[in-house]
């Protein structure tokens, strides 16, 4: 999965690498080393597909962009690719409220053990990141031979722990990459790891899924939420070109819900020489990828943590009125990608 978004083997060869490589941010040269603010680079736009406008105009005029197909799904309008069947998209598909619910399960439970983060690797298991970093604490290693990690205040950590080595938990939940919930996912083996201990994925975002991904169920089947992997972006953060094909039935969607900042999604083909499409997505986008479609190339080049272009001012404020000022102030520069995909 993850090990193929390693794309130095490809250079600028194919039509993927060019996209992402186009979409990606990098800074204006001189603004680097200078004491200015760092600039991005301008990037071109205009082949962006996006279906905020799309599902405007197709309301309001009728119109549809060529190669582009839309139905209705009880109150939603699902858009659907001709070239790429199998692929679904369903904007604004989440309220206001259920992408701070989301968001915050993303950043305080699905991240605590037995689920496993990007983290576990170095530290092992590690409870309650998020409090911690909202404390200000700091993780210290207690114990070098057994590698145990565990939080405390910043000034015990300061006087107990001058020889350990520590590292904040402010940095840590800024370095989260990824949780994963139920069936847990072995990175090394890239594989499902069913020995691994693990929770059921929540019901309420079981029930979620069940909703959106019956869109692309094969007729008299229903979905089967058995593992999700959440992602965590940060300003520069990419997720290189992939497959996702480690399921054991690709009839069956992988249902993929957006949240906080927006982004440039890319859709290739089955060959990473196919031309990608690029198109943006926004919290509360949900995307089906099912039959043919999970054959196909795709990934993350950029998101967009300004102001202007993240469109989260709605989503802002609604997380500062009811969940607290930390969980708004993350999401501001944050991308959150919560992934569920039934395994057998
Ligand atoms: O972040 C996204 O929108 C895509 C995530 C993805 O493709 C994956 O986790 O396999
Ligand atoms: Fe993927």
């Amino acid at each position: 999965m993850y090990e193929s978004a390693n794309v130095s083997d490809d250079a600028d060869r194919t039509a993927f690498r060019r996209a992402e490589k186009k979409y990606k941010l990098y800074y204006e040269q001189d603004s680097k080393f200078s004491r200015k603010k760092k600039l991005p680079k301008p990037i071109d736009l205009s082949e962006l597909l996006d279906f905020n406008l799309i599902l405007q105009n197709f309301n309001e005029k009728g119109l549809l962009p060529d190669g582009i197909r839309v139905s209705k799904i009880d109150s939603s309008r699902v858009f659907c690719l001709e070239n790429r069947p199998g692929f679904y998209f369903i904007p604004g598909a989440l309220s206001l409220e259920e992408q701070c619910k989301w968001i915050k399960e993303s950043l305080t439970n699905f991240p605590q053990p037995p689920n496993r983060t990007n983290h576990n690797a170095i530290y092992g298991p590690i409870t309650d990141l998020f409090d911690s970093a909202k404390e200000n604490k700091v993780l210290v290693q207690d114990d070098l031979t057994n590698n145990k990690w565990n939080f405390c205040e910043e000034d015990i950590a300061k006087a107990k722990h001058r020889s350990c080595k520590s590292v904040s938990a402010s940095l840590l939940l800024r370095k989260l990459r990824w949780s994963t919930l139920g069936l847990q996912f072995d990175w090394s083996k890239r594989n499902y790891d069913v020995s691994l201990p693990h929770n059921n994925i929540p019901d309420a975002l079981c029930q979620l899924a069940k909703t959106h991904a019956a869109i692309a169920m094969p007729v008299g089947e229903e979905f089967r939420p058995e593992a999700a992997i959440v992602n965590y972006f940060g300003l520069g953060d990419t997720l290189g070109g992939h497959l996702d094909d480690m399921e054991a039935d690709w009839s069956k969607p992988i249902v993929s819900m957006s949240l906080g900042c927006k982004a440039i999604f890319l859709l290739g083909g089955k060959s990473k020489e196919d031309l990608p499409h690029a198109m943006y997505l926004r919290s509360g986008d949900v995307v089906l990828m099912a039959g043919e479609a999970r054959e196909c190339y795709h990934g993350v080049p950029r998101i967009f943590t300004d102001e202007e272009n993240a469109e989260i001012g709605a989503l802002e404020s609604e997380l500062s009125h009811g969940s607290g000022h930390f969980i708004a102030e993350y999401i501001k520069t944050s991308r959150i990608n919560i992934n569920i995909r039934q395994v057998f």
